[in-house]
This record gives C-alpha cells, sequence and structure tokens, in this order.
C-alpha cells in the first residue's frame, strides 16, 4: 500500500503552549483526505462527502409546466377561448394550441405547445366550452419554466461537499440512482485510566464511570465515521503500546481521553511518543489545555484530555475539523455572533483564549444575551448540558464587562442539534 501523505513535520513545541489558531491550521491545512471513495445508492449517501462535483443532467423541471389548477393559453388573452384540451400530471401526450385557444391543465401538467400563461380555476368564468380568463395576467404567469430550478450542465454540488436532506432532493430531482461519496473515517475510540468502569458494573470508592467514550461516540458519529469502539484501556504501558500498534494498522483515526497531560500515569502520551511522532501537546486553550495529536505509521492519533467538559470542547474544536479534513470534506469555521455578555469575569488570564460554556436568552431590548454556566470545573457535565454553545474569549482578554460583545458558537454549528 502506498503512504497515503500526512504529516510527517514535527510542529511540537516544549513548554510553549500551541495557539489555537496555529493548531487548527496545521490540522485543517496540513493534513490530507484518507478516504477512498464509493459509488452508493442515492438513499445511502446522505450525510456523506461528496467525492466528485455534480452537474445537472437535464434541466429541471424538464418542460415548462404549470404551477396551479386551470387554464393555459398564450398571452394576452382576449375575450372567451374554446377549451380544446385537457392536459393532467403525468400526461405524455403531446399538446398544442392555436392563438386564442385555451385548455384545461392541472399543476405539474406539462404547458401544451403555444401556450406560455396559466388562469387560476377560482379565477375563471367557464361557459358551455370557452373559458374566460381575467385581465392583466402577465405572460408566464403561473407557470414554471424548464430548467428554472437547475440549468441541464450546470454544475450543483461540489465535491467535499456534505449531503444534507435539500442535497438529496437534488440529486434525485436530477434522476441521479447512484452517487460517489467519499468511504467513512475509519475511528478507533478508547478511554484511558485504571479509575474508569462500563456503565452498568458496580461501582466502588475511587472509580467513576466512563463516560467521555459514551459522549465521543455520539460526537463522532455526527460525522460519516466508522466507529471501532475499544473499551476502556487501564493503566497498563505495556498494554497500551500493543493496542494502538495493532489498531493504527486498520484505521485512519485513534481518539482517545484521558491520559494525556504528562503525569507518570499517563501513558497514552508515552506510547505514541515511542511508536511514531507526537506533533503536539499543550494547547494555550481552556480547558483542553493537555490536547495531543501525533501520528503512528498513516494513522492519525488524537488524544483527548480526561476530563469531560475539556473533550468535549476539543472534539468540537480539533477533532471535528480534522475529522472534515481526513474524511475528504471541506471545513468551513462555525458561525460566531457577536452578543452583549449577561455576566462579568474580572480575572481571565491573557495569552490563553478560553471557551466558556453559554446560553442565549432574550434581553429586555428583544436582543440576545449570553449567559455563562456559573462553575468552570472542568469535570461538571451539567454545564455542558445547560448550555446551547461556546463563549469564545480571545487571548488578549482579561476582563469581560456586562454588555461587552462576546463570540458566541452555537452547538448547532458543530453539528449538534436539540
Ligand atoms: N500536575 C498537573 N496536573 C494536571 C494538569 C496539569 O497541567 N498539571 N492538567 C489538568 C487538566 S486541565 C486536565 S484536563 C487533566 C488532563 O489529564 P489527562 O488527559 O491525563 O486525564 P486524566 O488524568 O486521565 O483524567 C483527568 C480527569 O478526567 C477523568 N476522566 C478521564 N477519563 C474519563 C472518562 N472516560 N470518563 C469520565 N471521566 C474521565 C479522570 O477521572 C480525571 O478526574 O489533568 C489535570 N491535571
Ligand atoms: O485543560 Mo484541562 O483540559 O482544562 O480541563
Amino acid at each position: 500500500m502506498t503512504p497515503r501523505k500526512l504529516l510527517s513535520d514535527c510542529f511540537r513545541t516544549e513548554g510553549d503552549p500551541m495557539s489555537h489558531g496555529e493548531c487548527l491550521a496545521i490540522l485543517t491545512g496540513r493534513l490530507s483526505t484518507v478516504t477512498g471513495t464509493e459509488e452508493l445508492p442515492l438513499a445511502a449517501t446522505s450525510g456523506r462527502w461528496l467525492a466528485a462535483d455534480i452537474m445537472a443532467p437535464r434541466n429541471v423541471p424538464l418542460h415548462d409546466n404549470a404551477a396551479v389548477d386551470g387554464y393555459t393559453f398564450a398571452a394576452p388573452a382576449s375575450g372567451p377561448m374554446p377549451v380544446v384540451a385537457r392536459i393532467a400530471a403525468g400526461d405524455l401526450g403531446r399538446h398544442s394550441l392555436e392563438p386564442g385557444q385555451a385548455a384545461r391543465i392541472f399543476t405539474g401538467a406539462a404547458m401544451p405547445e403555444g401556450a406560455d400563461t396559466v388562469a387560476m380555476q377560482e379565477d375563471c368564468t367557464v361557459e358551455g366550452d370557452t373559458v374566460s380568463v381575467p385581465s392583466g395576467l402577465r405572460r408566464g404567469d403561473n407557470a414554471r419554466r424548464a430548467g428554472e430550478d437547475v440549468a441541464a450542465d450546470s454544475t450543483v454540488l461540489h465535491a467535499a461537499s456534505r449531503l444534507r436532506p435539500q442535497d438529496m432532493a437534488a440529486l434525485a430531482s436530477f434522476g441521479l440512482a447512484r452517487v460517489k461519496v467519499r468511504a467513512p473515517v475509519r475511528v478507533a475510540i478508547l478511554s484511558n485510566g485504571d479509575e474508569l468502569l462500563e456503565p452498568g458494573a458496580e461501582i466502588s470508592q475511587g472509580q467513576v464511570y466512563d463516560s467521555n467514550r459514551a459522549m465521543l461516540r455520539a460526537l463522532t458519529a455526527t460525522l460519516p465515521c466508522e466507529i471501532t469502539d475499544l473499551g476502556i484501556l487501564p493503566d497498563n504501558a505495556a498494554l497500551i503500546e500493543a493496542t494502538l500498534a495493532e489498531v493504527a494498522k486498520s484505521h485512519d483515526v485513534i481518539l482517545t481521553s484521558g491520559g494525556a497531560s504528562h503525569g507518570d500515569e499517563d501513558h497514552i502520551v508515552n506510547a505514541v511518543d515511542r511508536l511514531g511522532t507526537r506533533h503536539l501537546w499543550q494547547m494555550a486553550i481552556k480547558p483542553g489545555r493537555s490536547m495531543s495529536f501525533g501520528q503512528i505509521g498513516d494513522c492519525v492519533f488524537l488524544g483527548l484530555p480526561g476530563n469531560p467538559v475539556a473533550a468535549f470542547v476539543c472534539f468540537l474544536l480539533y477533532v471535528r475539523p480534522a475529522l472534515t479534513v481526513l474524511g475528504g470534506g471541506s471545513y468551513r469555521e462555525p458561525v460566531r455572533f457577536p452578543v452583549a455578555a449577561g455576566f462579568e469575569v474580572r480575572d481571565k488570564k491573557p495569552g490563553r483564549r478560553e471557551f466558556w460554556r453559554g446560553s442565549l436568552e432574550t434581553g429586555a431590548d428583544g436582543r440576545p444575551v449570553a449567559h455563562k454556566f456559573a462553575r468552570d470545573g472542568s469535570g461538571l457535565i451539567s454545564g455542558l448540558r445547560e448550555a446551547t454553545g461556546l463563549i469564545e474569549v480571545t487571548e488578549a482578554t482579561t476582563t469581560v464587562e456586562r454588555g461587552d460583545l462576546v463570540s458566541f458558537l452555537p452547538f448547532t454549528g458543530f453539528g449538534i442539534d436539540g
């Protein structure tokens, strides 16, 4: 197998944490697409990254057609017109009108040759075999032109875009039954720590249920990924090293949480150092300082801190972009809304970017106000649940006064709905 073109340079800077911007630039600019392509039935492609541009093979709609039930004719009409045909949607016959003639027509039916306008039936007067339409209708009223949605041969969808429900409609409207998309990224997820316990097991003093893995599986599933759940690895250096070495051979990404800082018991990063290259550790952000990133052969290693809030935030900020680029998608920055702060902070440390758990409320003047979860602890899952987005505070900021504009990044911008 030819080696895939992934990072090989080392960006690691001991003792000098990497900035958010620098880390994101490396992840989105220096990683390559690692997934192959596959052609799947349309219904199986929702949510996938498109592997190639798609041109509309024909006009949509294919033919001029009626937008309402009524009578079609060539505008302008003068006086009663004989009704010489009846055309329903799905009628495959070829109809044509002489000037001064009309046809009964129904929504979606192909317009007959010689007609350009449709009068709504509610506005028409029918007497015997003739119809009178209201004056004042302009040519083309209530008619949908061939190609008005999409013109034949125009490029409608671009490679590396994500197929959304409305794109499914577009592809089906072109008559495409199969679509070339990127294969899912193969992601192995594991948790590390002797204190961790599988939900359902009997818990003892000193233990904690593994909550990160359930969260990371769900976050990973918001992108086209094939997940291998490796469970919990205990703090056993030999076992961790053997597992990572084996898993790296058959996966595009290893995503871990815990064991990411550099304590004696932080075996994950030590194993990556022995097996491959670690490109960074220590970020100038909070939470998530101990995020690490590297590679074992062609497999990208993304090591999240153990604290659940830090793991969640780092996933949104770094893992999501990395999985996007590796998967063949084009990465777009999440939307940031400038919103007035409904809180004050006087003691933010300069030099690091912080991401606070926040939610929006409507202020007295009707404008949105950002609220910050009161307790900062990186282990508090309750704050993540209460939040609807992140409040981003720049490196230079040291205080936030009530009413100052802060950046609010809604979770919906990271693929988390509800
Ligand atoms: N001397 C220092 N100690 C710590 C530092 C530091 O810079 N110097 N940083 C702190 C910060 S901030 C974080 S975050 C953590 C990161 O450490 P690790 O990534 O090595 O994570 P652990 O030590 O394994 O765990 C931290 C914390 O999270 C809990 N945890 C771990 N995994 C899970 C899981 N799957 N589900 C639920 N909870 C989990 C673990 O029990 C710990 O409480 O280091 C700080 N210490
Ligand atoms: O940096 Mo720790 O990752 O703040 O929670």
